[in-house]
């Protein structure tokens, strides 16, 4: 259960850009009930964590977002994809109440967390947001030494710590980059590179102990090398974490990613506002390879988007 006790809020802003999209060549990824490309069974259906149940997003009267439905499984990497302004990023934020942040914005539907609905009275988003951790596109870290950033969440929502020297080098450890800074934990965290800068906000996350870690498009300001390292260590993550991840990058999502969801923008009846809608949702193998919707095929080949 979520608990409602308050804690101080130790989130960052959100924030969203576009990046570049390509055409993908299909990678090859586990598949249901055989042993794929990384040793790993998935089951047929994804063992719900965070689950959308008809969920439209507003802003203001604008509806963003319609009708979403979609399960997001337990120790998996799913993909979100598709053109800019299907509205990704809207459903990332409504998945640990970070568009709560946002004037004007409201989910309409049912958004669960282990089956709690995560907008119910009594719940406090400042701890769905811990137990739901966010990472940017743009590496954001504080303007404070290495070791502070990672003990700033831990310190400020005020969880129960033996050493905090140990949790920084676990948080640090677990996001690959322990060996880099280990001797220069007291410098700023502004002297790292931007890929460094990403794994000390992906280590900073990880250090208030969240199940699940949303990344809106985090390597999109990195270089090829920075992107490699961070998608090595979501690979790594997924043993302890669950994660969701926005791309525009087609071959980042067939890479990376179990399932994968498409999303694009259709016109509206009557407003002709374009509105984010879920096209289809399946393995990432069948997504790339196979997928069952004509608008899927078009995006992924390039033809459109
Ligand atoms: N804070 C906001 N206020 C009002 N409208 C917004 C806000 N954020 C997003 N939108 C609108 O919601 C729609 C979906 O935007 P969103 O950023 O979620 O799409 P996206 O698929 O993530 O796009 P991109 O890939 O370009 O980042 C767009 O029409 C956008 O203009």
């Amino acid at each position: 259960m979520i608990s409602t006790t308050t804690t101080a809020d130790d989130a960052p802003d959100a924030s969203t850009s576009a990046s570049d999209s390509s055409s993908v060549a299909a990678a090859p990824r586990p598949q249901v009930g055989a042993s794929g490309g990384t040793d790993r069974y998935l089951p047929e259906h994804p063992t719900p964590v965070i689950e959308c149940e008809n969920v439209d997003i507003y802003y203001g009267a604008f509806r963003a977002v319609h009708d979403v439905s979609l399960v997001y499984g337990r120790h998996e990497i799913t993909a979100m994809i598709g053109p800019s302004g299907c509205g990704k990023s809207t459903v990332l934020r409504s998945l640990n109440r970070m568009n709560d942040l946002i004037p004007g914005a409201r989910v309409t539907g049912k958004i669960s967390y282990h089956g709690q609905d995560m907008y119910g009275s009594g719940v406090d988003p400042i701890e769905v947001r811990r137990r739901i951790g966010m990472v940017f596109q743009k590496p954001n870290p504080f303007p404070k030494s290495i070791y502070d950033n990672i003990a700033y969440g831990p310190r400020v929502t005020g969880m129960k710590v033996d050493s905090m020297d140990d949790l920084v080098e676990e948080a640090l450890r677990a996001a690959a980059l322990w060996d880099e800074v280990k001797d220069k934990l007291k410098q700023s965290a502004y002297g790292l590179s931007g890929g460094q800068q990403q794994r000390l906000c992906i280590a900073r996350t990880i250090a208030v102990r969240p199940e699940v870690i949303l990344m809106d498009e985090p390597c999109s300001a990195l270089d090829p090398i920075a992107t490699a390292r961070i998608e090595d260590l979501m690979e790594d993550l997924r043993k302890d974490f669950t994660i969701i991840i926005v791309t525009h990058n087609m071959q980042q999502a067939a890479r990376v990613a179990d399932r994968t969801a498409f999303f694009t923008a259709q016109a509206a009846e009557g407003t002709g506002d374009r509105t984010g809608q879920l096209v289809e949702f399946d393995l990432t193998s069948k997504i790339f390879s196979n997928p069952a919707d004509r608008r899927t095929e078009d995006y992924i080949s390039g033809r459109f988007g």
